[in-house]
């Protein structure tokens, strides 16, 4: 596992800490070590920012010189602020520091010490407050208890005002750190230096505001401790590109044949919706699945066969609507015949008699879309628990809503759990962090995506990905999550490529399945 893995509440945050300092490690080293880090990537992302802004109509004469101004809390992430304000004056920057706090904490105080001594202005009042490029906030880390209020809100505040890039030690001041809210008030970073493992709160949706660019700086951390305290199987985990390399099974076998490779079953579109169709075959196109197959109402097949030549298009009865009303396999062909099912996108909620079908097959099945939709017409989600095979439900945060009507999907990460607890199925609930859970609990969180997905017949991509990635692996000892994960992660890694290329407007769904394999090689030649 790689420490960008690890996620982390303040409480597992302070008895990692308090292991390191039992062993023997002198906190003053520590908080030392740690400073020294956030400075010295600092100092890179200020020459980054700085070659590359001037260059930007939004800021006219660039972004100015090196003048820096430190907040300092009272706490020990105050204490981190001060050495970085210490090092940046060494490095040449002036420096200035905001300490309005009557109270420090012992080391906090002797840094503070230290800076005044060496000449380094230091104020109390924000009326006194030179001007400056950039600031550092250093207020309050994962010792933040209670909300921030009085003249230290005002700050904050005020600070936001100045539209400075702001640069947050462990995390935004102001942010819950396990679930990203906000106490009273909270600063809005430009960039935020989480602190040796990932603190949970930077990864739940209300934090996206406030967190800028994310990174982690990793300040060795002995495995064993991290391990002593939040198990052998760690329970919320984020995504990574190593996570999901694990899981996608490459390269493939030299003596592998389009049967070993997994055979999908695709259940989608109608007439109203054949585009949907399309987009999931285009997904599962990229996951190198063996064998595809894709049933359809009879109207659409001519046009599908025209968009996935490789692909067998099974032509369905269908509704007067235009929906598939039942399923026509080919002779010699039932749904046991496939390694997965992926069900929903374009169906309509008149295919009904499809998904009662696939949910008495003993095949892994994902539904999504009027998948889910039918489902929860239904009103049979507990049935699911019946299945022999696994499941997995891909819902955004309204088809949760309609299966699940009674969980409060305000904490995504608790929401999923108990979802995939009451279902025994694997739940993906799609959103800018998106969430997974097993029905064990042991959750991912994809942590790197972009808004340009929120468009339709982006989440049909996901679901034809996902059935070709399962179909691939299911019979290869994986994790269901894993898998689920892989897909979500090589999902949004295509969005960010394309937003890179295309800008954030130029990535419709049909765009990004172009980008899939493109930044699976990328990501490849990253590895090796
Ligand atoms: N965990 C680790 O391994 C390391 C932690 N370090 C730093 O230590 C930080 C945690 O330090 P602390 O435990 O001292 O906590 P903080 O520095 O986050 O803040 C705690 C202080 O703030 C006060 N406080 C809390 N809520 C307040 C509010 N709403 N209004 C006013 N005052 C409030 C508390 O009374 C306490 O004095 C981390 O975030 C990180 O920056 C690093 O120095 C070194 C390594
Ligand atoms: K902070």
């Amino acid at each position: 596992m790689t420490k960008e893995q690890f996620v982390v509440t303040a409480a597992q945050m302070r008895d990692i800490e308090g292991r390191i300092f039992a062993a023997g490690m002198p906190v003053a080293a520590l908080m030392e070590k740690v400073g020294r880090l956030i400075s010295d990537s600092f100092a890179r992302h200020w020459q980054r920012l700085q070659s590359i802004i001037p260059l930007s109509p939004l800021f006219q004469g660039g972004l100015g010189g090196s003048n820096v101004g430190i907040l300092a809390g009272p706490g020990h992430n105050g204490g981190d602020a001060l050495v970085v304000a210490r090092e940046l004056h060494f490095q040449g920057y002036q420096v200035w520091i905001y300490q309005p706090f009557a109270k420090l904490k012992e080391l906090t105080s002797q840094h503070l010490q230290y800076a005044q001594n060496l000449g380094i202005p230091c104020f109390t009042e924000l009326a006194e407050l030179p001007s400056c490029d950039f600031l550092i906030d250093g207020l309050f880390g994962f010792g933040l208890e209670r909300e921030i209020t009085g003249n230290i809100a005002e700050a904050i505040n005020h600070f936001n005002d100045w539209n400075k890039p702001i640069f947050s030690i462990d995390l935004p001041s102001g942010l819950h750190t396990d679930t990203g809210e906000v106490l009273g008030t909270a600063i809005r970073a430009t960039h935020t230096f989480c602190l040796g493992l990932w603190k949970q709160g930077l990864l739940q949706e209300q934090a996206l505001e406030y967190i800028g660019q994310a990174e982690l700086i990793d300040f060795d951390i002995p495995l064993a401790d991290i391990h002593a305290i939040l198990g052998e199987v760690t329970k919320i985990k984020r995504i990574t590109k190593t996570t999901v390399f694990d899981t996608l099974s490459l390269p493939l076998s030299p003596t592998t044949h389009k049967y070993k490779s997994g055979h999908l079953l695709l259940i989608s579109g109608s007439k109203r919706y054949a585009g949907g169709a399309i987009l999931t075959g285009l997904g599962a196109r990229a996951s190198g699945v063996g064998m595809l197959s894709i049933a359809v109402p009879e109207s659409i097949k001519p046009l599908l066969i025209s968009h996935l030549p490789e692909a067998l298009i099974i032509g369905c009865p269908e509704t007067e609507t235009g929906a598939i009303s039942h399923l026509q396999l080919p002779p010699n062909t039932d749904l046991s015949s496939f390694n997965a099912i992926a069900c929903g996108p374009g169906l309509t909620t008149d295919a009904t008699p499809i998904i009662e079908q696939v949910i008495n097959s003993d095949v892994p099945l994902i539904l999504d879309a009027d998948g889910l939709n039918i489902l929860a017409q239904l009103g049979t989600i507990s049935t699911l628990q019946k299945r022999q095979n696994t499941t997995i439900l891909t819902p955004h945060t309204g088809e949760f809503h309609r299966l699940f009507p009674d969980i409060n999907y305000q904490d995504r990460v608790k929401a999923v759990q108990t979802a995939a607890s009451q279902t025994g199925a694997v739940v993906l609930l799609k959103g800018a962090r998106t969430a997974i859970s097993n029905p064990e609990g042991v959750v991912w969180i994809n942590a790197e995506s972009t808004p340009a997905l929120a468009r339709g017949g982006s989440g049909d991509v996901l679901t034809g990905l996902m059935g070709g990635i399962l179909a691939r692996v299911v019979n290869k000892q994986v994790n269901i999550e894993d898998v689920v994960a892989a897909a979500a992660w090589w999902h949004s890694q295509g969005g960010i490529l394309a937003v890179k290329e295309r800008t954030e407007l130029g990535v419709d769904a049909f765009t990004l399945t172009q980008y899939l394999i493109r930044v699976l090689k990328l990501s490849i030649e990253d590895i090796l």
